[in-house]
């Protein structure tokens, strides 16, 4: 039986890539350093996926940014201002890259960088295609033919992996009026065709094109697209076969025209949607073609083992009715969202034996595909076995359940979820309570997180100094601050967060049924990973989290500090989760525990508190039809967590990095009393949803776009809070970043919150109420 891998972690398995690309961007190394780093990553991964027996290994899955902006850069679709870094002589095309990717702000030049959003439902962002209604496209970067060739050189014949045509269009974005993304397909898949020639020249045989966007809800056009771009390419390289990817979703919405799709192959994804394994075999076009089911039977989104026994009964269905040469196995995704090696923990006191023998990073996922492919031949019968024996010793596990966890949880009244008053009551009562000039100026929570400031965690994590010298040291990084939030003029503090890793890794450190990793690092965008804690068991919070550091940061200030707390479905969404209980049990378990330290903050006489829930859009099922279910719970959650305090106590909640035009309903049933909002890089887009809504609290969207290293004017911002004043009425309308500043340098941090509340300033000169 042939197995496959869809794509695997690219940053380096000790994120090599990471060094390499910051120091690149310090000037630290030259681009050829960068590029050997880069090689060295992807020769690293081939011999790994080679070594454990994959036969059909993928290529160009590797990035130096994103696999979205390569695409972008593979058809030339390169945005107008980027235009003036083409000089004509020397090839910069990795710097056009970066500058599309972080922007660009030096030697007179100042060009913004794309916008960036999530994949999916997963926490890896990608940058956004834009689109013109004339939007011409040309074979631009060959970093595709490159990687084969690379390959090639080790010996291996790689599958090359693209994105599809049609997921590239429906993933970008207009950036005029007048026209659908979908109606350039016919100008772009010549482009498409031209590049499979010259791989199938340069002797590849198989090509997977993903399209996850056909596990979505498609419109009439959207599934012409398909049809026609698939008919075209099939005509254009008939000495190629395709395999067409689907993930994170059965195919189902789309089932005829997915298997009516002409390619060699498809792949869907047995994890998320099992059941349409069934609905393939029941088709007799399916069945009676030539075509060759790829099943993803392991789970390329989660940490857990796989269940062998299940899984063969799949590839057993599968052989019975397409004959075993029609069947190949796989992850069900790329591994890019998983860590690369569970063999990379060895502290046991962390990651003790008996939960790590329940778990499967990248390569071991590997070895459970190549696994699945023997056993499925009748080899290797004690693997089969083994696998038995761990995945009971989980289900039996006295680690994981906790009575008196699922007792409160069960006890939750309807009361819990209401704050005392309505909204507008409360605003009456904190105008009063809480005085603050108009157009309050904020930031996000945290603040750059320097080397110095990872290298005194890092060196306290390993014992190299004391709690008290660690504490001592956090607490000075507060308290300087403060004093310099007061000298720029802010007007609600924040604590800066320099005793976290992580917002979630953070809290999840602090609640039982939790397991951390020293290596376990995921890539989120560009040169920025998380190590996502792993949920095993019932989640309990044994004591305050966060009560210590805000309550020492508002006794160094008369100003009002802000708690910084996350919120329950960030917090689900950014772990890896149980699978053995619905997500909406653990999340309100965890509801439980941060609704128990927004209740200490209070007490504490911390009068703001915000509670982050930048994942909740990113939580939302694909499909439309289950959105509801979803958006009940989680905002329930959050509900739960934000709603035993007083009137007088100001709730905030953030959120980054995600379309929420869709669920303004959900974000207004939340209720929190301010939400800051990512807008910058959209500029001000996402407003309009909140007028057409009349969302009737306060709003504070951002007008600096952190994650570019790129220092936005005094007019910039004024310009962008101008436009907000459009659609939100003055009184509710709050002046912060999209996002945190752990991610900038201090000189570029200053620098822009100057402007920040210097435009905030003007504004309160030129309107009042
Ligand atoms: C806000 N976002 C977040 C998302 N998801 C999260 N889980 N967290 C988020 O904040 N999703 C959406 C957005 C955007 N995403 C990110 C994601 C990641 C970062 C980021 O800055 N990541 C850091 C790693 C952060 C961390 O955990 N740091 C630890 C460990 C530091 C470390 O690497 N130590 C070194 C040794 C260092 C030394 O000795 O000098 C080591 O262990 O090898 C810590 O600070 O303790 C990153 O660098 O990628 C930002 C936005
Ligand atoms: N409070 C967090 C939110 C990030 S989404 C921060 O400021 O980094
Ligand atoms: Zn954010």
């Amino acid at each position: 039986m042939v197995t496959h891998n869809l794509g695997y972690p690219r940053v380096g398995s000790k994120r090599e890539l990471k060094w390499a690309s910051e120091q690149f961007w310090a000037g630290k190394i030259s681009k050829d350093e960068l590029l050997w780093a880069g090689r060295q990553v992807r020769r690293q991964n081939w011999q790994t996926q080679q070594e454990a027996g994959i036969q059909w290994i993928p290529s160009n899955d590797f990035s130096y940014y994103d696999q979205v902006l390569d695409t972008a850069l593979m058809v030339g679709a390169v945005p107008e201002r980027y235009q003036s870094l083409i000089d004509g002589k020397s090839n910069r095309e990795l710097e056009i890259y970066f500058a599309m990717a972080r922007g660009i702000q030096q030697n007179g030049l100042d060009i913004r960088a794309m916008e960036m959003t999530k994949w999916f439902d997963t926490n890896y962002h990608f940058i956004v295609p834009e689109f013109l209604k004339n939007q011409q496209f040309k074979r631009y970067s060959d970093k595709v033919i490159h990687d084969f060739e690379d390959a090639k050189q080790m010996g291996i014949l790689t599958k090359p992996v693209l994105l599809g045509p049609v997921s590239f269009l429906l993933l970008g974005k207009e950036k005029e009026a007048g026209f659908h993304r979908i109606d350039l397909l016919e100008r772009l898949l010549p482009v498409y065709a031209d590049v499979l020639r010259e791989l199938a020249t340069r002797g590849t045989t198989w090509v997977q094109i993903d399209e996850p966007c056909l596990t979505l809800d498609l419109s009439e056009n959207e599934q012409i697209a398909f049809q026609q771009a698939y008919e075209y390419l099939a005509r254009a390289v008939p000495q190629l076969s395709l395999l067409v990817a689907t993930y994170f979703e059965s195919i189902q919405p789309n089932l005829a025209l997915t298997l009516q799709l002409p390619v060699a192959a498809l792949h869907v994804d047995l994890v998320r949607g099992n059941e349409q394994l069934e609905v393939i075999l029941a088709d007799t076009s399916f069945v009676t073609s030539q075509r060759i089911l790829s099943l993803g039977v392991v789970d390329g989104r989660n940490v857990w083992k796989n269940d062998f026994t299940q899984s063969l009964t799949f590839i057993q269905r599968a052989v019975d009715v397409l004959g075993k040469d029609r069947v190949w196995i796989a992850p069900s995704c790329s591994l890019l969202h998983v860590p690369y090696d569970l063999d990379l923990e060895k502290n046991e006191a962390v990651l003790t034996p008996e939960i790590k023998n329940w778990m499967a990073f990248a390569k071991q996922k590997l070895g459970e595909v190549v696994t699945l492919g023997r056993l499925s031949k009748g080899e290797a019968q004690g693997l089969l076995l083994e696998n038995q024996v761990a995945l009971e010793s989980r289900r039996t596990s006295l680690l994981i359940h906790k009575t008196a966890v699922k007792t409160r949880v069960q006890a939750v009244q309807t009361d819990d979820f209401e704050r005392d008053s309505a909204f507008a009551v409360r605003q009456q009562i904190q105008g009063e309570s809480l005085p603050l000039p108009l157009f309050p100026t904020t930031t996000i929570g945290s603040f750059p997180q320097t080397d110095e400031v990872r290298q005194w965690r890092a060196k306290y994590k390993k014992g190299e100094v004391t709690k008290a010298d660690y504490e001592t040291f956090v607490e000075a990084e507060i308290e300087r601050s403060i004093r310099w939030q007061e000298e720029v003029g802010l007007d609600v503090l924040v604590h800066g967060e320099f005793e976290r890793n992580d917002m979630v890794e953070y809290f999840g450190e602090q609640l039982t049924g939790y397991v951390f990793t020293q290596n376990g690092w995921v890539q989120s965008y560009g040169s920025r990973c998380v190590k996502p804690p792993i949920i095993y068991g019932d989640v309990e919070r044994p004591e305050a989290m966060t009560v210590r550091w805000t309550t020492f940061a508002q006794s160094k200030t008369e100003k009002y500090m802000k708690g910084m707390l996350t919120g329950p479905v960030t917090i689900l969404q950014w772990s890896f989760v149980r699978d053995d209980q619905p997500r909406k049990d653990t999340a309100f378990q965890i509801a439980l525990a941060i609704r128990d330290e927004v209740q200490e903050l209070e007490q504490a006489g911390i009068r703001i508190i915000q509670i982050d829930e930048p994942a909740i859009r990113e939580g939302l099922p694909l499909r439309r039809a289950d959105w509801a279910a979803y958006l009940t719970w989680a905002v329930d959650a959050f509900r739960l967590s934000a709603s035993g305090v007083a009137d007088q106590t100001q709730i905030h909640t953030h959120m980054c990095y995600s379309e929420f035009n869709d669920i303004m309903e959900a974000i207004a049933r939340m209720d929190a009393d301010v939400i800051t909002i990512e807008t910058s890089r959209s500029q001000m887009e996402l407003l309009e949803a909140f007028s057409d809504f009349q969302y009737p609290n306060e709003i504070g969207p951002g007008v600096y776009d952190i994650h570019s290293p790129r220092v936005p004017s005094v007019e910039e911002m004024a310009h962008l809070l101008e436009k907000a004043l459009r659609t939100i009425p003055a009184r509710n309308l709050w002046v912060n970043p999209d996002c945190g500043l752990k991610t900038r340098r201090w000189a570029e941090t200053d620098q822009a919150l100057r402007n920040m509340v210097a435009a905030a300033r003007q504004l309160q000169q030129t309107i009042s109420v």
